[in-house]
């Protein structure tokens, strides 16, 4: 059984490389300076185990790679980038393979499903960070993170359980899970604080407006009958799984949001988190001034080229009022 990383980033990195650290068979889909230097000398994970320079293959493209019946491919873009990527698999001929959607929101899942019969959510909590290309890093302790996995719309199937025993062997505690979306809502309501964050940088409280984007998405959530769980800081599997650890001479810039401005990439995923929730509240009639004004401000941000923490908090709380 082969696991196909499709976008070798911060996720797709600790993952891909972890993987190939255990043993398992990978191959990576990556691109630009990440896809030279992961071909030239690998790639490095840097941890609490220290640097560990990890080797596997790695293309350009799915039409690179021979798909076989059993392989599991796992997507680990930014959901802007899924449409695309899932039409660039069925190209390359995959069609039963199981696909899973290691990525935050939850429209990743129905988009694949569209093209694909095979396909599975997982829940993503591992606070990782592309440094570079050829270099990512995570910072908890004293596993690599925890994935909640299973079959979308519901179940748990073989593949689930295969690749659940692949993340294990890899260090990341996974936990197979029947009704997995209740777990990525969950996690939805958690992200609603990327662009907040991302906004006003990193080491800055910005708690109360997260807070507020929270509730507002929480009310969506409830009145339009979805469920979800707490898999935030409540969550008691953090205390033994994954706590925050610092690493010397690596700085930990913040969630996945922060590290796209930062990294420039020219694009964020604000709209497949705070704008999930704008287009559940606007087909259940439920009102997102504060989310329809963060998916707003992502894509002013983006547009005008600014970096992580180009906003003050009153400027942050000023726009948000409108
Ligand atoms: N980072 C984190 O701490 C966490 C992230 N997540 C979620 O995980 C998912 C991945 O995030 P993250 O790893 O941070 O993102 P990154 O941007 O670090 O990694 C995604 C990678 O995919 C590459 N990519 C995109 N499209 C293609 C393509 N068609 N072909 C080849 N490569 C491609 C990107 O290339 P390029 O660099 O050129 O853009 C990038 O390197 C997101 O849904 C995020 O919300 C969840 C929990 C924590
Ligand atoms: C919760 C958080 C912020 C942790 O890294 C995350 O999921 C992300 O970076 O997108």
């Amino acid at each position: 059984m082969r696991i196909i990383v499709y976008g070798v980033g911060a996720i797709g990195g600790v993952v891909a490389a972890a993987l190939a650290l255990a043993g398992r068979e990978v191959v990576g889909i990556a691109r630009g300076g990440m896809l030279d230097a992961i071909r030239k000398d690998g790639l490095s994970l840097r941890s609490s185990r220290g640097a560990e320079q990890a080797t596997f293959e790695c293309v350009g493209r799915p039409s690179e790679i021979e798909f076989r019946p059993d392989d599991l491919i796992m997507l680990t873009m930014k959901g802007q980038d899924t449409g695309a990527a899932l039409h660039a698999l069925r190209d390359a001929g995959v069609r039963e393979q199981a696909i899973f959607c290691c990525q935050n929101g939850t429209e990743n899942e129905r988009q694949a499903l569209r093209l694909f019969p095979n396909v599975h959510g997982v829940t993503v909590m591992m606070p990782a960070t592309y440094i570079q290309p050829g270099r990512v890093a995570i910072f908890v302790e004293p596993r690599f993170g925890m994935f909640d996995i299973g079959r979308y719309p519901g179940g748990i199937d073989d593949a689930d359980r295969a690749f659940a025993e692949a993340l294990e062997a890899a260090n990341v505690a996974a936990f197979p899970m029947e009704d997995v979306m209740t777990s990525k809502f969950g996690k939805l309501i958690l992200n609603l604080g990327n662009i907040v964050q991302a906004a006003a940088g990193t080491g800055v409280d910005t708690s109360a407006i997260s807070k507020r984007a929270r509730e507002e998405g929480r009310a969506v959530l409830d009145g339009a009958g979805i469920a979800y769980l707490d898999i935030g800081d409540n969550d008691p599997r953090r205390d033994e799984y994954m706590r925050s650890v610092k690493l010397e001479g690596e700085t930990y810039v913040g969630g996945s949001t922060t590290q796209s401005l930062t990294r420039g990439t020219g694009t964020v995923e604000t709209d497949y988190l705070n704008g999930e929730i704008s287009l559940i509240g606007r087909l259940h009639g439920i009102p997102t001034p504060i989310n329809d004004r963060l998916t707003v401000l992502s894509a002013e941000l983006v547009g005008g080229g600014k970096g992580a923490g180009s906003m003050s908090l009153e400027e942050l709380e000023a726009y948000i009022q409108g």
